[in-house]
């Protein structure tokens, strides 16, 4: 489980902890290692130290103050350490360690083009006190650095992206390699940002990350967790311990998102699957999977609205689901059919669309910060929510923080993919999982078997593939030594 926590989360943790340690130490911790991931990328790259040539890009800030630092624990073992000052006054401590330890300083040439061997640049440039975005001049730079393909190391965050929300509205630099300290970023975890971090770095520098109590926190979900926490059948397992689902989805209109949501739930290991939907998408249903029952009967959680077009009995469904007191899975059209207020056991699937039709807002306000958006969508219904997209964000009224599934491949997103999702998500609740953590489990698990299928794969095959993940999970998290 990755922990990401915002800049004055942040913050407070770090004043904690000068508070037992002085503000020097904090610092020093930092650089120590940055200097270390650096050496390793030198000799990654160069298979050396002595003789390369590194660019340590500055700001005027301690982000700028951690990257001279280890710039002059770099020039002490035979590493050729320029700074360039990119913006306001380099930190003076950190500078004056640089060129006592052999290093120098240039001003931003005006064309932005960096001149010199370059073997590696570092990014220390903004950290969490940047605002998003970059002042023309260094974003020119950042043009550059890209195009003339240096590797670069980002410390604690490619300067531009929005470390809070993971936004990335203007100019932002693209690392190779991203360096945080203490604790992730929400920018670590979300795109657009996590596109332009690299690979993530963790240094301790000795914060207490323990607080779980406000709303600043975010849980990011790793291949391992959804291993360990994933329902496998056990020898005593019948069809109700794995639970029954009850789909009400596709329409005469839309046949397919039945279809596809009925191959979410049957691949993902529902005991049984009712399918109580329009008779076309039912047809289809039972010429493609015969273990598919069409009566009604004993359900323990259902699916509603994928595919539904514009239904005309849509609230009656949604009230009649509501009275049954099961958990339910609402997606897509269902989303407009919703009462004031749903109970936290009901997961609601909207993509960004859906999610600011819901909340009575544009699209833009959503991706502007979907974090803000999926808290709003939870706090507002009192149901949990699944935001999907390139980040996928679990919001629930049950805890403050908000879960990220494992990230997956940008060709998942193809029409049917969320009906996929929704059968999924409606199996885990059939099968007893808490709403947040159906959908936590549902989005990475679809996410993580396109990561091992070279795709595109229409949403049914992929769906059809769930059960090859689900094999390596289950052995994997016997490997973990992993108790259900
Ligand atoms: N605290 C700690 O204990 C530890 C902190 N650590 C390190 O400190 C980093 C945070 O340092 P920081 O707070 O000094 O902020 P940082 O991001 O370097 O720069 C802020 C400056 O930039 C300016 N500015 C902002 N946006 C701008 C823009 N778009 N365009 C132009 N200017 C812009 C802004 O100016 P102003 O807001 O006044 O306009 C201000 O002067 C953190 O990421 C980590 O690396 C580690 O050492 C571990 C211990
Ligand atoms: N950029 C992306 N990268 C990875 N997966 C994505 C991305 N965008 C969307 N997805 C996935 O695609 C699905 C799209 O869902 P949705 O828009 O509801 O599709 P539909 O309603 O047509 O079935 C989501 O489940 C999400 O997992
Ligand atoms: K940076």
């Amino acid at each position: 489980m990755i922990t990401a926590a915002t800049a004055d989360t942040v913050r407070e943790l770090e004043r904690r902890t000068m508070l037992d340690v002085g503000d020097e130490v904090l610092m020093q911790r930092a650089a120590a290692g940055l200097a270390a991931a650096v050496a390793a990328e030198l000799r990654r790259c160069a298979g050396r130290l002595h003789g390369t040539a590194v660019t340590v890009l500055v700001g005027p800030g301690d982000n700028g103050g951690d990257a001279l630092f280890a710039g002059a624990r770099l020039a002490a073992r035979g590493v050729a350490v320029r700074a360039v000052a990119c913006l306001g006054r380099p930190h003076a401590a950190g500078l004056a360690a640089l060129l006592a330890a052999g290093g120098r300083l240039e001003d931003l040439p005006d064309d932005g083009r960096l001149r010199g061997p370059v073997t590696l640049v570092v990014d220390g440039v903004l950290g969490i006190g940047g605002r998003p975005g970059l002042p023309e001049a260094v974003a020119r730079l950042a043009a550059a650095v890209d195009d003339a393909g240096w590797p670069v190391v980002a410390v604690d965050l490619p300067s531009g992206i929005d470390a809070d929300t993971g936004a990335a509205p203007g100019a932002a630099f693209r690392a190779d390699r991203t360096v945080t300290f203490g604790v992730h970023k929400p920018g670590h975890l979300l795109e657009p940002a996590r596109g332009r971090c690299g690979a993530v770095d963790l240094v301790d520098i000795g914060l207490q990350v323990t607080s779980d109590e406000d709303g600043g926190w975010l849980h990011g979900l790793e291949e391992d967790d959804l291993a360990r926490a994933w329902p496998y059948p056990g020898p005593a397992s019948d069809k109700y311990a794995r639970g029954v689902v009850g789909l009400d989805a596709g329409s005469d209109e839309y046949p397919g998102a039945g279809v596809l949501a009925t191959y979410g739930a049957v691949h993902a290991g529902a005991g049984m699957v009712r399918f109580l939907g329009a008779d076309r998408p039912a047809d289809l249903v039972r010429g493609l999977l015969p273990n598919v029952v069409f009566s009604p009967g004993r359900v323990q959680a259902h699916l509603l609205g994928s595919g539904w077009g514009d239904r005309p009995d849509g609230a009656d469904a949604v009230a009649a689901a509501l009275d049954t007191g099961l958990p339910a899975v609402v997606d897509a059209d269902g989303l407009r059919f919703l009462p004031d207020h749903l109970p936290a056991g009901w997961l609601l699937t909207p993509h960004a669309g859906e999610l600011a039709r819901l909340l009575d807002r544009d699209r833009g306000w959503v991706t502007a910060d979907p974090l803000r958006a999926v808290r709003e969508a939870a706090a507002r219904t009192g149901a949990t929510v699944l935001l999907k997209g390139a980040s996928q964000l679990v919001a629930t009224p049950e805890h403050g923080w908000v879960g990220v599934a494992v990230p997956g491949p940008a060709w998942t997103a193809q029409a049917g993919s969320g009906d996929v999702l929704g059968g999924i998500c409606a199996t885990l609740l059939a099968a007893g999982l808490p709403a947040w953590q159906a959908a936590l489990l549902g989005a990475s698990v679809q996410a993580v078997t396109a990561r091992h299928h070279p795709g595109p794969l229409p949403p049914h095959a992929l769906a059809e593939r769930l059960p090859e993940t689900l094999g390596r999970l289950e052995a994997r998290s016997r490997a973990l030594g992993a108790t259900r």
